[in-house]
């Protein structure tokens, strides 16, 4: 006893879920607590994507059997004939990527997709996935999967940092001989590892410091077919616009400040995994898209297939944004033409807009390119949903993550980014209709709306700008503004006559149904503070004191060290709370009108 008290000396136990962690009063391994809402999430995504597997596991094996009995009767086409054969390759482990066995000009989808499922759908007995946690600190994250999730297989936990990897080791040994027996250490370069380490994980987690952009190309080889990578980003200054140069430097799109910033934020950290995903003949999913607290993290799929890969110009799109009214438009990179029933592919016809902004006669700025397919896939989301109600307890961040996936299964799936209501009143400095007005309008206008997570502000809506305006336009006749300056935008949208006539009646669908059932939505955060921590080891000083608070840092500044850059921008969030009456927003600089300088969001 005395041993282990001596061996405990300086430690204290720190409890998520149900593992535990000993962080030695130095505090020299990252843990921030408040990633418990990024760790249950993700746990409650493992848990749907284990049932998910199971179930496609089973529909290949009856599909198999199906195509199995056709073979041993003569009565296969000539694609399943090779569509048989590429199984067989599979299950007798040929060398070759199984996408190349098959003729895919003429293979269809539901038999190419037999032939290719993941390696683990491939055999007859399902395994448990294996699970890569590249860059785990104090391992606690790993430990949470391999004590909560059940069914999930050996989880290799890395880092690069000793210090870290003792931890880490230290903390498998404390949380018994289930997370003895399920969790590794390695002291490793997560990249070199990944990319040595190809197709051998069903599921890979990178959480970094800051940017996942060093670590995206060897993670999307190192995911196997139809495997799972999740991937955190905390960089959203840089993500959502405040230093352009260096997003595309990083991911190689240009972002556009504006409210929907985090969204976009998610999809070109989307658009830029399917990019390194490309190079190796493979392509994304979303199964889900999320923005919280100070960062975004995105659960996709990765397949292997060249003729898919394809398709890829088709989820991207340049977002044109207009430097005075905020209007936006999507030129899709990529369009397919249909001549006898074969499909080519060419590039989009462009550009979709002016070179003056059609409301409001000012330039346009040019974002992206982003993903502009669905960010989420709504049947896991609603899986993943049920799967977190049904185990309420067993999520310590259960109001948080629950209120964001409610949230989320309301977003219209096929709309790219949205409008905010402050934004449009602030640009035509009138007051705001409520959002249940404004969404009576679109409604009866015949358009589709709902909310957004990364926004209780935004509305995203099928309705083209110039319906928007146009309500707006209506709304402004009933509530007059004063006379503005002729050159402003909202006086040249104003200026116009609306060509819709827009019925504020209330229509039954206008509450989102979370609201109707009065189900919260955005909660405020649990602490002060609640956010990102500085990088482990750094010498803590007065800047980050500010940008952190004092008891994230338990009060140890260095002032001399004042002029280093610090490590960590944090995006400012969203100052409301479901709030549908607020004064609009003082608008922003403009970038291309003014020399905007702040990295904030919008
Ligand atoms: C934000 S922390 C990870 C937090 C952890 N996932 C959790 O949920 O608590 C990032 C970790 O990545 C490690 N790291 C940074 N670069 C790395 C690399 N190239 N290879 C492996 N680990 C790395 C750092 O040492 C640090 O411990
Ligand atoms: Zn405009």
């Amino acid at each position: 006893m005395g041993d282990v008290g001596d061996k405990l000396k300086g430690y204290t136990v720190i409890r998520e879920g149900e593992a535990e962690i000993l962080m030695h009063s130095s505090n020299t391994v990252f843990f921030n607590k408040t990633q418990v809402n990024n760790r249950d999430m993700s746990i409650a995504v493992l848990r749907a994507f284990i049932s998910r597997r199971k179930e496609e596991h089973a529909s290949f094996l009856n599909k198999r059997v199906k195509l199995q009995k056709k073979v041993s009767e003569g009565k296969t086409s000539p694609v399943e004939e090779k569509t048989a054969s590429a199984m067989e390759a599979i299950e007798g482990e040929c060398e070759m990527p199984p996408e190349q066995t098959l003729n895919e000009s003429d293979a269809t989808k539901e038999l190419s997709d037999l032939a290719t499922g993941s390696e683990s759908t491939q055999t007859r007995e399902l395994k448990p996935p294996k699970v890569l946690e590249a860059l785990a600190a104090s391992g606690l994250r790993a430990l949470r999967y391999a004590r909560e999730v059940e069914g999930i297989g050996q989880i290799v936990a890395l880092d690069n940092d000793k210090t870290s990897v003792e931890a880490c080791k230290r903390n498998i040994q404390f949380n018994g001989s289930l997370a003895c027996s399920k969790v590794e250490a390695h002291l490793a370069d997560a990249r070199i590892y990944m990319l040595t380490h190809q197709r051998e994980f069903d599921v890979v987690d990178v959480d970094p410091y800051g940017s996942p952009s060093i670590f995206l190309d060897s993670a999307v080889q190192s995911v196997a077919d139809g495997g799972l990578l999740m991937c955190t980003a905390t960089d959203l200054a840089v993500l959502c616009g405040g230093n352009g140069e260096v997003c595309y430097s990083k991911y190689g799109s240009y972002p556009l400040k504006g409210k929907y910033c985090h969204e976009m934020a998610l999809r070109i950290l989307l658009a830029c995994i399917e990019s390194h995903a490309n190079r190796y003949k493979r392509y994304i999913v979303p199964v889900l898209s999320v923005q919280m607290d100070f960062y975004i993290r995105v659960f996709v799929r990765i397949y292997t297939s060249a003729s898919a890969m394809k398709n890829t110009p088709l989820k991207l799109s340049y977002v044109y944004q207009c430097v005075g009214c905020d209007s936006f438009h999507l030129q899709p990179v990529g369009r397919t033409v249909t001549k006898n029933n074969s499909v080519k592919y060419a590039p989009g016809f462009g550009p979709v807009v002016p070179q003056e902004c059609m409301d409001c006669g000012k330039k346009f700025n040019m974002g992206g390119p982003i993903w502009s397919a669905p960010i989420h896939d709504q049947e896991w989301v609603s899986s993943i949903l049920s799967g977190v109600k049904s185990m309420k307890e067993s999520y310590p961040a259960y109001e948080k993550i629950s209120a964001v996936l409610t949230t989320i299964s309301e977003e219209l799936p096929d709309v790219p980014l949205f409008v905010s209501l402050h934004n449009l009143c602030a640009t035509l400095k009138c007051t705001s209709p409520s959002a249940v007005i404004f969404r009576s309008a679109v409604l009866n206008a015949g358009y589709r709306i709902s909310g957004s997570h990364v926004n209780p502000l935004g509305l995203k809506s099928d309705a083209p700008m110039d319906v928007i305006w146009d309500i707006m336009r209506c709304w402004v006749k009933a509530h007059p503004v004063k006379v503005q300056p002729a050159d402003q935008s909202g006086t040249v949208i104003l200026s116009k006559e609306p060509k819709l006539q827009a019925n504020f009646a209330r229509a039954v669908a206008s509450l989102s149904k979370a609201q109707a059932k009065k189900v919260a939505r955005f909660l405020p955060n649990p602490e002060r503070h609640w956010g990102p921590k500085v990088r482990a080891g750094r010498q803590i000083t007065s800047k980050h004191a500010s940008l952190l608070g004092l008891e994230n840092i338990n009060g140890s500044v260095r002032h001399e060290e004042e002029k280093q850059a610090s490590p960590v921008t944090p995006c400012e969030p969203e100052p409301s709370l479901d709030q549908e009456n607020d004064e609009p927003d003082k608008k922003r600089p403009k970038i291309g009108e003014e020399h905007a300088t702040i990295p904030s969001c919008g």
